[in-house]
């Protein structure tokens, strides 16, 4: 057994730490309602601009003293010289030993970056003008199916990181849908979700994009294998798979023996990790809906934010505020979850979206030398559209016992023709941080009635139920308007606040072998229904719920 570098002092030993937890024990019962009525210019201090996109983190439970020592704390664990290295392409996935360079992908200015000593630039330039001449063939209808009908429908057939990002994308980027192409999203090995995808489109005007960084996971490739079968039912011949079939991947032999034509194959690399991969290849299907310029234009936006994180002072930097404002609620104040809710149905898919980017990062209970850790790493992100979530779990939110902090995000200016439904969205979302911050006091609550003149029966036994604490912790991201500009710098936003979260807590955000367990004791299982006798090799729970299905669907007993 090879014996653990513990050298390094665990998070909770550093001074910074320890500075953390005296201030917290001498802050954590403080109201935010006090705070706000102490400092009038608390809403205007605790913001932070960024180009389009406008960050009030004023109702958190923090007084002047918190960020400079939290910054102390990024600044003890060197967060800047991460950041560079992550920038400069080093080799900070260690258990990969890859480089993390996601962030190349969005290089607007061109420098060079070098991996193994070679500039990767070129060929990132080489794959985004292959994208663009194959999209512009797809988009103006000079690419024919089998039967020389332009295509209408794509299916990108993906999961995880090669579903999440471009479905989310695609549906934040509705209004720069290109008119005469829908794109279907296929990630579940159901059989039931491709079937419902298939019943609606036509072999002949389809083109399918099996999007798979290693191109051996289970789901998509078995969903290739069943689209490529429906294609082959049609008056399609063998030789016309090419036509309909393109692959996105950083495993080019498998993709040819599947039996893609390496001219339909668009390439990324191992130092994009699959949940960072939609400035990629991945993003293919983006790219056929909006076309080349506006995903240009989310590269760009992602690119500035890279800039405003390397560049600006920790104590500015929106994607440090927001991670070490995580790390406050998760190591200090206990919080286990954080929720996301947007405020615009286009957002709508951001939360699922950020549920794998963070947690499949930071979910981990192992520091990035192997040792276990001592203290509360990622915590549960969770949510969905914020409009929809008042209506079901905001109660808990409200008036639960858990702390869940999160983040409302709304763009200002809306796509739709209706101002007016927007103006009810926007004003809902203001409403619901200022119930969460300010709660409602008991008299409050008995004046509300006064004034109401509710007449309610027992008041007295159940005035208790409508009263709010408040004191609950949010973040307000204004979006001036839902662009491919804005929406590239919310998504590096996130990538970098998880970033910096990971380096606080000393963990490898870019593996994920927490996946790997249940794919080995699939294949098993898998295996397994297929032979005649009752399985016994497991524990007793998946024995006999393995010779139940079995009993049940192929008849053994
Ligand atoms: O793109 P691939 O290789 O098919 O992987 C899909 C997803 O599966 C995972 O490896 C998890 O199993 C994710 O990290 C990844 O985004």
């Amino acid at each position: 057994m090879p014996s653990k570098n513990n050298s390094k002092p665990s998070l909770t030993d550093l001074p910074a730490f320890e500075a953390l937890e005296d201030h917290y024990n001498l802050i954590n019962q403080l109201n935010m309602r006090h705070l706000f009525a102490t400092d009038e210019k608390r809403g205007e201090k605790y913001s932070i601009k960024h180009k389009s996109l406008l960050l009030d983190y004023s109702k958190n439970r923090i007084v002047d003293e918190t960020i400079p020592l939290l910054c102390d704390l990024a600044r003890e664990v060197n967060l800047e010289s991460w950041r560079d290295r992550m920038f400069a392409g080093d080799k900070i996935n260690n258990t990969e030993n890859r480089a993390v360079l996601h962030t190349a992908l969005r290089n607007e200015t061109n420098q060079p970056i070098y991996v193994d000593g070679e500039d990767i630039m070129p060929k990132i330039n080489a794959t985004i003008d292959k994208m663009e001449v194959f999209a512009n063939k797809i988009r103006k209808g000079t690419w024919k199916g089998f039967s020389n009908r332009t295509i209408t429908d794509i299916v990108n057939i993906g999961i995880g990181g090669s579903d999440l990002g471009p479905k989310m994308v695609y549906n934040a980027l509705k209004p720069y849908h290109h008119k005469n192409l829908t794109v279907h999203f296929v990630s579940n090995v159901d059989g039931a979700h491709i079937d419902d995808i298939l019943e609606d489109i036509d072999p002949e005007t389809t083109l399918f994009i099996v999007s798979s960084k290693t191109f051996t996971t289970q789901e998509t490739i078995t969903n290739a294998h069943i689209a490529r079968k429906w294609l082959l039912k049609s008056d399609a011949k063998e030789q016309d798979v090419s036509k309909h079939f393109v692959a996105v991947s950083t495993n080019i032999e498998e993709a040819t023996k599947f039996g893609i034509d390496a001219d339909n194959m668009f390439e990324f690399w191992d130092w994009v990790g699959g949940r960072y991969s939609l400035w990629s290849a991945i993003g293919l299907s983006i790219v056929l809906s909006v076309g080349m310029e506006n995903f240009k234009k989310m590269l760009s936006g992602a690119h500035s934010m890279d800039e405003h994180f390397k560049e600006t002072p920790l104590e500015e930097n929106m994607p440090v505020i927001m991670g070490l404002l995580g790390v406050w609620y998760n190591n200090f104040f206990g919080a286990e979850s954080h929720g996301i809710f947007p405020y615009d149905h286009y957002l709508r898919d951001l939360t699922f979206y950020l549920e794998q980017a963070d947690m499949e990062s930071n979910g981990k209970s192992v520091d990035r030398n192997g040792k276990k850790v001592d203290y509360a790493t990622g915590p549960i992100i969770w949510g969905t559209s914020g409009i929809n979530g008042q209506h079901a779990f905001y109660q808990a939110i409200h008036q639960g016992t858990q702390m869940i902090p999160s983040d409302f995000i709304v763009s200002i200016l809306t796509h739709s023709s209706h101002q007016d439904q927007h103006d009810i969205m926007m004003a809902n979302a203001l409403a619901q941080t200022e119930a969460l911050m300010k709660g409602r006091t008991l008299d409050e609550t008995y004046s509300d009635f006064v004034e109401s003149k509710v007449k309610l029966e027992n008041v007295e036994d159940r005035i208790h139920h409508m009263v709010f604490e408040g004191n609950n912790p949010t973040n307000t991201l204004l979006l001036t308007k839902l662009t491919p500009r804005s929406l590239g710098m919310l998504i590096a936003l996130y990538e970098h606040k998880i970033f910096v979260q990971g380096i606080i807590w000393n963990l490898n955000s870019f593996d994920q072998w927490g996946v790997e367990l249940g794919k080995k004791l699939t294949k098993n299982i898998l295996a397994e229904f297929g032979q005649p006798d009752p399985v016994t090799n497991h524990d007793s729970s998946t024995n006999s719920l393995i010779n139940y299905y079995k009993s049940v669907v192929y008849g053994q007993d």
